[in-house]
């Protein structure tokens, strides 16, 4: 019988920390399966949930504040270990009748805890040993309240210099509190804290590795559509590549993709898609050529929100036909991952501001009631990767930047015109060749041209040469959700500066873009 790789699992309620997507990260990368739900998850899903082990996350709220968050009854009932990370063992400490303070010295960064006593969580995990004999972590800290009384039944297991209950522990119940972030890198044994949590203490098995993923996938799905046919949006992205390896293995000729080439993809990437899915790994592939559509349906249009919609409207309008040409598929894949899911869930709450509407396959199947299939809905982006190099994708798809939908139909600024393409591709794949050339490719998370519709003087060769501008963008970030523009070598920028005006005749300027974030957005329009 198949092993249910979900069975050992860990909850981990959300009290708003920065870093809960972290702690579920660092979780599953040690190979056990966890989810995250908000702190006021029903008791009774969180039964049904049957988790082996709790974590409660950290958050910006003060548990001295008369309404803050706090964790439903049954975490306390159930009989499973806790870890509680900073508010999450200041509402711990609250909740069983310790004592929570505010104090003015706030702690930020880096601290050092004494272990001056013993718990099964620490036991044998150190940095290194102080004067006194007495073993010491180095950890990272981000806190204004701290414990000043313990609850019945806890001893203080670390200190600070400022916090006197770092670390607690009740180890009859098997619950432990830690005032810093064991989730984030500058907690150098964070991850093995974790995992001394999650594998020894609540006994959960390491069954969550990308080769179980992808068997546990495959008979899912496998499962949920029978003989029946699925069509997959192919975009030659990550999320939908892996989508489309995985179903491939799952259902073999009974998946069918349908790539879109808009027109508006980077230099070769069209032939590209159809020589690593189609001729590689023999997976149905209908190539739609549909630059002509997509450009006529956009002439004469600059607002940035209307070429979106326009878009938008295109692929669906595309995918119905396909679709009906499939002789009606009743499933329709989509490369739907967790953050999207998390993401989705906040915006739910009808707070955010529309900055931008992104384009997606996401509003099909209401308007082609078609089921979904959606196997990396529970996934990261980096577990996303780790299937993608086991399904032997490869390397260079697997780890490519994020490229969106409606591509260079927003990287034009204002109205999109057939003669801006070629210099704008031909820009771009200079710039992510020569990012590859020196080695800056893998260390930007996003790196792509923007065609500026203005015409500027130039001298080449002795001429004046009266062409458009080309902005490089180069960024860093995690989520995608905040960004810092690439700090690249002034002598690299020159380089691809100088081989975009030598080689494109339509360009005589190229500018770099140094705005982070917020304000900026990533891409330009
Ligand atoms: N040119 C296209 N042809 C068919 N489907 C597309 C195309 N572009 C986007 N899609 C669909 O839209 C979905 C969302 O696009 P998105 O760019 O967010 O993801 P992705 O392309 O799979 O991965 P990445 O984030 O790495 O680019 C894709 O998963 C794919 O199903
Ligand atoms: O599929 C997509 N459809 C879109 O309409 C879209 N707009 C932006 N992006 C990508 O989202 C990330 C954040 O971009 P912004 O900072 O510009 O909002 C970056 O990775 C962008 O490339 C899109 N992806
Ligand atoms: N990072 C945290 O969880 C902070 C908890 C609480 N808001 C404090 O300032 O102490
Ligand atoms: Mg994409």
């Amino acid at each position: 019988m198949r092993q249910d790789i979900h069975q050992d699992r860990v909850l981990i309620l959300d009290f708003g920390s920065q870093y809960t997507q972290l702690i579920a990260r660092r979780v599953r990368e040690i190979g056990v399966y966890c989810e995250i739900f908000p702190w006021d998850m029903p008791e009774d899903e969180i039964r049904a949930f049957a988790p082996k082990g709790i974590v409660l996350s950290g958050g910006p709220e003060s548990t001295t504040a008369l309404d803050g968050p706090k964790a439903p009854g049954v975490v306390f009932e159930l009989g499973v270990p806790l870890l509680g990370i900073c508010y999450g063992l200041q509402t711990m400490a609250m909740q069983l009748g310790g004592r929570v303070s505010t104090s003015d010295e706030k702690e930020f960064g880096y601290a050092q805890v004494r272990l001056a006593g013993a718990c099964a969580l620490t036991d044998g995990i150190e940095d290194h040993v102080g004067t006194d004999g007495v073993a010491m972590l180095d950890v990272w800290m981000s806190h204004g309240d701290k414990v000043t009384e313990l609850p019945d039944g806890f001893s203080a297991v670390g200190q600070t210099s400022s916090a006197p209950i770092t670390i607690m522990a009740d180890e009859d119940r098997q619950w432990y509190g830690l005032q810093f972030h064991p989730e984030v890198t500058h907690t150098p044994q964070g991850a093995r804290l974790l995992e001394r949590f999650v594998a020894d203490i609540c006994g959960c098995e390491k069954l969550w590795n990308a080769a179980n993923i992808i068997d546990d996938s495959v008979a899912r799905v496998r499962e949920q559509v029978g003989d029946d046919t699925v069509l997959l949006g192919l975009s030659g992205g990550v999320d939908s590549s892996v989508v489309a390896a995985l179903l491939h293995k799952a259902i073999g000729e009974k998946l069918t993709c349908i790539f879109v080439d808009t027109g508006l993809l980077r230099l070769g990437e069209g032939d590209q898609v159809m020589a690593t899915f189609a001729q590689h790994m023999g997976v149905n592939v209908i190539r739609v050529n549909a630059g002509e559509r997509f450009l006529s349906r956009l002439a004469g249009e600059d607002d940035p929100e209307a070429k979106r919609k326009i878009i938008g409207n295109l692929f669906i309008e595309i995918f119905e036909e396909q679709a009906k040409a499939a002789g009606g598929a009743k499933w329709l894949a989509q490369g739907t991952i967790y953050p999207d899911v998390i993401e989705s869930a906040g915006a739910r709450t009808g707070k955010a501001h529309v900055i931008k509407s992104h384009h997606n396959v996401g509003g099909l199947p209401e308007r082609m009631d078609m089921a979904l299939v959606e196997p990396l809905r529970e996934l990261f982006k980096d577990e996303v990767r780790k299937l993608g190099v086991e399904l032997g994708l490869p390397a260079e798809m697997v780890y490519r930047h994020p490229f969106p939908g409606p591509g260079l139909g927003v990287r034009i600024l204002g109205e999109v015109k057939p003669e801006y393409v070629e210099p704008l591709q031909r820009a771009d794949h200079i710039f992510i060749e020569e990012l590859r050339r020196d080695g800056h490719y893998d260390t930007t998370s996003q790196a792509f041209a923007v065609f500026l519709p203005v015409k500027s003087v130039g001298v080449v060769g002795d001429a004046r040469r009266y062409e458009w501008v080309v902005a490089l963008r180069a960024v860093e970030t995690i989520d995608f959700m905040t960004a810092r523009w690439a700090h690249l070598p002034y002598e690299f920028l020159e380089k691809v500066s100088l081989r975009i005006i030598n080689e494109i005749d339509g360009i005589s300027r190229v500018v770099y873009d140094i705005s982070g974030k917020p304000p900026a957005t990533i891409e330009w329009e």
